[in-house]
């Protein structure tokens, strides 16, 4: 369930930095304490020395006001190293947090959303958030404490003034709740367009060679003009809010001020106010109105905040791989058996995989084949728990698999996926992601894929930088890459390859099943593919057709009893 998120648990945040924020209020307070001192001796140097002509008293009190001054910036240096170690640190407890939902997520996340959008997101909302360590929100509490004490203070150099002066602070107060709800949502309005827009350029990119083959820049550009301009429309609202804020804000001060010389001179004439009373006055009431405008600064600050928190809170409360509470390590030394049991799966309303049930045993090498679309890869992703299914059960060695922790089950599995993801980094690192391969290991996996040689024809051999995604290779160099590191995965007893070999050239992919026939590395072998040369060597095919079991046999009974087998065959070949 995803909770919703109110002005008050944003301030959670903060909660990790509490020590830190008592220390920079109690500073604050101290500091804030020589800003109303200030105006006092002000009042007494006007009062006490310049009207009744006192010079001595007019140094003493110049000397205060100095001394004061320089205490309260000693304070002020001790604050803004606390602080800044709290702007620091919610970024990076922030990014922390983004990071390990990223790469602890489930798969499906990310099948409906492009990377450009989902890094966007990130790096927008904890841009947005962390500006709560900004130092007007840590105030909050000694603004408070501010306001309060200057309505005292004020109270007692004049209490017709001050009435004044808490007439003016509801329209405030009122004026900033009005601003918060009409930002906050013209703010919400900006994120979604900021996604769309991060959407749009993943896609632009992912799909340049689309675009420039279809000739699709046009209408491309009027897709992104279509929505920068609602952007940009939203962006206009918001300053536009912003600037109604400002304006309001002035009015009313200067409305306020005018009012106090108003007021404040008539006092003067009838001798119920002293001059330097109506001085202290005029600087104590903007020591209160200041916090009262950064209250409403905060409020604008959080009609950002709030909607950010909300979409973060919502990524971090997507569902992630999490082992269940009574989850063991996989400790078998072989795998003897693996069973699916009336597995069902719907990704959405849909099944794509009805009541299929059937059993691997130790030694067997099993090919799963069908038409697109007939649920094999769905059939992978339920075994390496990628999804679970929605009815049925899978065992392997008889114990269902979520009794294993994720990491020690998924250590069974050496899979080579239709589609492998090279980072963009040299060929030796990408086959030797963990970094514990020998060099003996990484060349024997080479040569079993088929890689060695052609790795070796590069003229920075397995130095060669492989680009972005492989992108400086040929789509068969870039599988055998993909195929060695598969093979040189330590220790363990599953192989399963998906269309591993589509991209080779006859003769490796002959070469290459050749070995996978005769290798013993593994316990179970599992092969999606649809060439008949290696069908044929294949003891037990499970022949999958919409989501369904059709049969398990070898080639030669499928062939011969199963039309629609004869047809995918001759289909995809
Ligand atoms: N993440 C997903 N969300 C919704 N539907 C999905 C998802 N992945 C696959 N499907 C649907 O499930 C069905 C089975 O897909 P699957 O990839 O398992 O088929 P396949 O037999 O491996 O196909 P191919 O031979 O084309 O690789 C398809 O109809 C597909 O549209």
């Amino acid at each position: 369930m995803i909770k919703k998120h109110n002005i008050y648990n944003i301030f959670n945040i903060l909660r990790p930095y509490k020590r830190n924020i008592t220390w920079i209020s109690i500073l604050m307070l101290i500091t804030a304490i020589g800003s109303f001192l200030t105006p006092w001796l002000t009042k007494s140097l006007i009062d006490e020395g310049i009207i009744n002509k006192e010079y001595r008293k007019v140094i003493f009190y110049v000397g205060v006001i100095i001394a004061v001054f320089f205490i309260q910036q000693i304070f002020e240096i001790l604050q803004f190293h606390l602080y800044s170690k709290i702007c620091i640190r919610i970024p990076y407890d922030l990014n922390i947090k983004a990071c390990k939902q990223v790469l602890t997520v489930k798969i499906k996340y990310f099948k409906e959303r492009n990377f450009s959008e989902v890094l966007s997101e990130i790096f927008q909302d904890i841009a947005t958030i962390s500006s709560i360590a900004d130092s007007q929100f840590l105030a909050s509490v000694v603004n408070l404490i501010k306001i309060l004490a200057g309505i005292i203070a004020l109270f007692l150099i004049s209490w017709k003034l001050t009435i004044l002066l808490l007439l003016v602070i509801p329209i405030r107060v009122l004026i900033s709740r009005f601003m918060y709800i009409s930002q906050r949502n013209k703010f919400k309005e900006l994120m979604d367009n900021q996604s769309k827009f991060s959407s749009w350029l993943g896609d632009g990119i992912s799909g340049i060679v689309e675009i420039k083959l279809w000739g699709m820049i046009k209408e491309k550009m009027i897709e992104v003009e279509k929505i920068l301009t609602k952007f940009s429309i939203t962006k206009k609202r918001l300053l536009f809010l912003g600037q109604i804020d400002k304006i309001s804000n002035g009015f009313l001060s200067i409305g306020f001020n005018c009012l106090i010389y108003l007021v404040g001179a008539s006092l003067i004439i009838k001798n119920e106010m002293t001059l330097g009373g109506l001085f202290s006055f005029v600087s104590y009431s903007a020591l209160v109105m200041e916090p009262i405008t950064i209250m409403s600064y905060i409020s604008t600050q959080l009609s950002s905040i709030i909607p950010a928190y909300e979409r973060f809170s919502t990524f971090l409360q997507t569902d992630k791989e999490e082992d269940n509470e009574f989850a063991i390590e996989f400790k078998d030394t072989q795998v003897y058996k693996m069973s699916f049991e009336n597995i069902s799966l719907a990704y959405s309303n849909e099944y794509v995989l009805s009541d299929i049930s059937f059993d691997i045993f130790k030694g067997e090498k099993v090919a799963i084949i069908g038409a697109n679309g007939s649920g094999k890869t769905s059939l992978i992703n339920l075994l390496l728990r990628f999804y679970a299914p929605t009815t049925g059960t899978i065992k392997i060695n008889d114990k269902k698999i979520e009794e294993f922790t994720l990491e020690s089950y998924r250590k069974l599995f050496n899979l080579m996926a239709q589609s492998n993801y090279l980072f963009n980094d040299s060929i030796y690192n990408n086959i030797n992601l963990t970094g514990e391969l020998s060099w003996e290991e990484i060349k024997a996996a080479c040569v079993e894929a088929e890689a060695y040689d052609f790795i070796n024809n590069l003229p920075e051999n397995f130095n060669a930088r492989v680009g972005y995604n492989g992108a400086k290779l040929s789509g068969g160099e870039k599988q055998k890459i993909a195929l060695a590191r598969t093979l040189a995965k330590r220790n363990s007893r599953i192989l399963i390859l998906d269309e591993a070999t589509s991209n080779y050239d006859y003769k490796s992919e002959a070469e290459f099943n050749d070995k996978v026939m005769l290798s013993k590395q593994y316990d179970i072998i599992i092969m999606i593919t649809h060439r008949p040369e290696i069908l044929k060597k294949i003891n037990k095919i499970i022949y999958l057709d919409k989501g369904k079991v059709i049969a398990v046999g070898n080639y030669d009974s499928l062939y011969r009893d199963y039309e629609s087998f004869r047809n995918t065959i001759l289909k995809e070949n």
